[in-house]
């Protein structure tokens, strides 16, 4: 459903180049919910962020159910970007439009007429449990309520894959778990192929059938979280699993311990 194609992508920064995604691939098959997890400045954000192109790569190819991105004009890319919905860590919505019209707002570029619009909107925020909460704005809900709403938008155009970049990264552990739980359901219900950016390994491991393991611009090792017993290889790999039960991000974020 996802495939990279020995992408890369390098940023210029001042004079120097970074490398931030080595040339990679990856495939991700439909129905699956693939992880994506490393420290950071690993890559992992720009790696997915080219799934949909929002990250030009400076190099190889993605295809999105077999139609290649990379070869797309501007106008059938954002066809094609109809059909891969994106849930960001800060939710990314219009704090002056009321939540139905934030999921509107994305149906409006798909020129759906008004009154179906509003019946979709009203379906996916159903979706996420807050059919309730229309008419309201964006500050009068928590975060994990907010990311709710990013996601109810996300699905709007019925899209086939989802890409979540650290979607419960600013939530509290409670909160995190009732968004997973409606990731799920989507991946279940839906038939929608994830792909997940996340520094949390108790995420991935709640949610992920694979979760791919990213250092230095490079997926080191993919592992299959549906196996019985999972034995990473590379020393990141290990030192991920063997800290499952850090709480506190800031230790991931900064690699704290890991020696590889
Ligand atoms: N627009 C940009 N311009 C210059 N350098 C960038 C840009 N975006 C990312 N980088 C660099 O590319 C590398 C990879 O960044 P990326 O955000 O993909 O990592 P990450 O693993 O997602 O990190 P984090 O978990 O902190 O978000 C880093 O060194 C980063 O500083």
């Amino acid at each position: 459903m996802i495939t990279f194609r020995e992408v890369s992508k390098q940023f210029k920064a001042g004079r120097q180049w970074v490398e931030a995604v080595r040339p990679t691939s990856l495939h991700v098959e439909k129905g699956q919910i693939q992880g994506i997890i490393g420290f950071s400045g690993a890559g992992k954000s720009t790696l997915l962020r080219m799934a949909n192109l929002l990250e030009l790569p400076t190099a190889g190819e993605v295809y999105i159910d077999g139609q290649e991105l990379t070869g797309l004009s501007a106008g059938e890319l954002r066809e094609a970007r109809r059909s891969i919905g994106m849930v960001f860590q800060h939710y990314n919505l219009l704090s002056n439009e009321t939540c139905a019209a934030n999921v509107e707002f994305v149906l409006k570029a798909a020129k759906l007429p008004g009154r179906e619009r509003k019946r979709r909107a009203e379906e996916c925020l159903e979706i996420v449990g807050l059919a309730d909460k229309a008419k309201q704005y964006p500050a009068q809900l928590s975060g994990g309520q907010k990311q709710r709403v990013a996601i109810a938008r996300a699905l709007a155009n019925n899209p086939k894959v989802l890409l979540c970049d650290e979607p419960t990264s600013a939530l509290d552990p409670v909160t995190t778990l009732s968004i997973l739980e409606f990731l799920e359901k989507i991946n279940r219900e839906l038939q929608v192929t994830i792909m997940l950016v996340t520094h949390e390994i108790q995420v991935a491991k709640r949610l992920c059938s694979r979760v791919a393991v990213m250092e230095g611009g490079a997926i080191t090792e993919q592992l299959d979280m549906t196996l019985p017993e999972i034995k990473p290889v590379t020393p990141l790999g290990q030192f991920l699993f063997d800290t499952a039960e850090v709480s506190s991000s800031s230790v991931w974020r900064r690699g704290e311990g890991y020696r590889g």
